[in-house]
């Protein structure tokens, strides 16, 4: 029997439609999912391709040629363990195992530390795209045991997402667990660019009295320009979207409840441990966790003053400002999410190539934006650039637009409407491009309470006042 060229692991909604993308592009493929119904649908969905359901992992394993390739799609965390523990065993040296869930990095690479002295290369991949990017070119970031992009680079690079230009993005990230941090970063970007979009759908919302259908105009009109991206597209789709039911647009009848499943909550626990300013990203997790508190917060909203929301000035105006609010602030996400990577390229010694990551995020995957091929660009003119604004093309659009995020972050906060986003894009551009902070007084502060110590701008050294004394 024809051997396979790869086995796919996992076939929900990402394995079973990565699986059907190899298989279009000519890679033999057999899937295997605990679920008999996920492997009845994969056969079913295979017809007339080089595919295969096996019946259990060995089999799975016995279809493939070597050196093996496998490839799990399963849920993150005890399912990806339980998965090696039975896989492993199975395999040999030489052989190929690569995990494309949303795994936390460090979880990668206690796995690859598992592996040591089987002689299986273990790949983290980052992949991004959901149900449409995985059946129609996704944007993969592989990291981990270099050994294996060979084997990798033609199925990935093949499958994936291609630039306009015909790039794929696919890219070789580096060692360890950095195609996880990768795309640990990407989702922590998602998970601000959301929130942002969402603050701008509230403030036409409350400060403009829109409907959905007229935003949806809006959304997309601005999907033209340099706030062209997949987001933004959605999100025109969405507000244009009618419930058949009840004839009201969909999005008013959606429960005001976001659920998450992680990855932003820790890129912004990561950016804490290793002291990186994210607070556009932890601002977007807080959104998503204030959001949960329903009951509370309709029982808080009958009794905790605050303005009501008014009409806020000429319609054109508010949405130019709003527009230049939005890229601004999507700006200082991104430039957080690069200080991230950069902080752990550090830390891990990886060499992330930075452009790279920006180039691999150009299509494919939840994120890709216009902007993206500018943040290829200037990481291409300064590859160690010390923060994206510093850029000079960056620099010059926060130029253009910090004016109108004042505004719009005024808006917010005179008419009693939550931008957690905008306010802290500001407030981190604001003190990212302030030669001097107030922390000398908390300096003081420390030495008052704690003999902290701390140093003088006149003289070197580390001193100790008696305040009090
Ligand atoms: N959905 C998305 O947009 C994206 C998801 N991801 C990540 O990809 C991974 C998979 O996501 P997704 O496809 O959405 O998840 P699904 O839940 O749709 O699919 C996971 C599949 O794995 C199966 N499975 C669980 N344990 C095992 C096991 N031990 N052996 C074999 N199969 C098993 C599950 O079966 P059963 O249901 O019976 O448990 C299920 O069919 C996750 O880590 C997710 O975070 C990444 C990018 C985008
Ligand atoms: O990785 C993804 C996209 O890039 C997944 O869709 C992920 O599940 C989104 O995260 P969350 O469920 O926390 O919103």
């Amino acid at each position: 029997m024809q051997k396979m060229d790869i086995g796919l692991v996992g076939l929900g909604v990402m394995g079973e439609n990565l699986a059907l993308n190899l298989a279009r592009n000519g890679f033999g493929v057999c899937g295997f999912d605990l679920d008999s119904a996920k492997r009845n649908s994969f056969g079913q969905r295979t017809q007339g391709l080089k595919a295969q359901a096996a019946a259990s992992l060995v089999d799975l394993v016995a279809s493939l040629q070597t050196p093996r390739c496998v490839w799990l799609m399963v849920p993150a965390g005890a399912a990806v363990d339980a998965v090696l523990e039975q896989l492993s065993p199975l395999l040999s040296a030489g052989d190929v195992v690569m995990d494309g869930g949303n795994t936390l990095y460090t979880d990668t690479q206690r796995r690859m530390q598992a592996l040591e002295g089987t002689g299986i290369h273990y790949v983290g991949a980052g992949v991004s795209g959901g149900e449409e990017g995985a059946l129609h070119g996704p944007a993969l970031m592989p990291g981990g045991a270099t050994e294996a992009w060979p084997r990798l680079k033609p199925m990935l690079q093949a499958i994936a997402a291609k630039t306009d230009g015909g790039e794929a993005c696919c890219e070789w990230i580096g060692p360890g667990g950095s195609g996880h941090f990768v795309k640990m970063v990407h989702n922590g970007i998602e998970y601000a660019d959301m929130q942002t979009i969402c603050e701008a759908y509230w403030l036409m919302h409350h400060l403009l009295g829109m409907s959905p259908a007229e935003m949806s105009v809006v959304f997309h009109e601005w999907n033209q320009g340099e706030l062209a991206s997949y987001l933004i597209g959605i999100t025109a789709d969405i507000l244009a979207h009618t419930d058949p039911e009840t004839g009201s647009a969909l999005v008013d009848l959606i429960l005001d409840t976001a659920e998450q499943k992680g990855t932003g909550k820790w890129a912004s626990q990561i950016a804490l441990d290793l002291g990186v300013t994210a607070p556009t990203i932890a601002n977007a997790v807080f959104a998503r966790t204030v959001s949960g508190l329903h009951a509370e917060r309709a029982k808080a909203s009958k009794v905790l003053p605050g303005p009501a929301a008014r009409a806020a000035g000429p319609r054109d105006a508010v949405l130019g400002q709003i527009k230049h609010a939005l890229l601004a602030s999507k700006i200082c996400a991104y430039a957080q999410g690069f200080s991230l990577l950069k902080a752990a390229d550090r830390e891990h010694q990886w060499q992330l190539p930075m452009g790279t990551v920006a180039s691999v995020w150009r299509a494919g995957c939840i994120i890709r934006a216009h902007l993206l091929e500018d943040i290829r660009a200037s990481y291409e003119r300064s590859p160690d650039l010390d923060n994206l604004l510093m850029d000079s093309h960056f620099a010059g659009v926060m130029g253009r637009c910090h004016q109108d995020l004042r505004e719009v972050v005024a808006m917010g906060a005179l008419h009693g409407v939550a931008v957690p986003s905008f306010m802290s894009s500001l407030s981190y551009y604001d003190a990212y491009r302030s030669a001097r902070l107030p922390a000398n007084l908390l300096q003081a502060q420390r030495d008052y309470f704690g003999a902290h110590t701390y140093q003088r701008v006149d003289r070197p050294g580390k001193f100790h006042t008696r305040w009090n004394g």
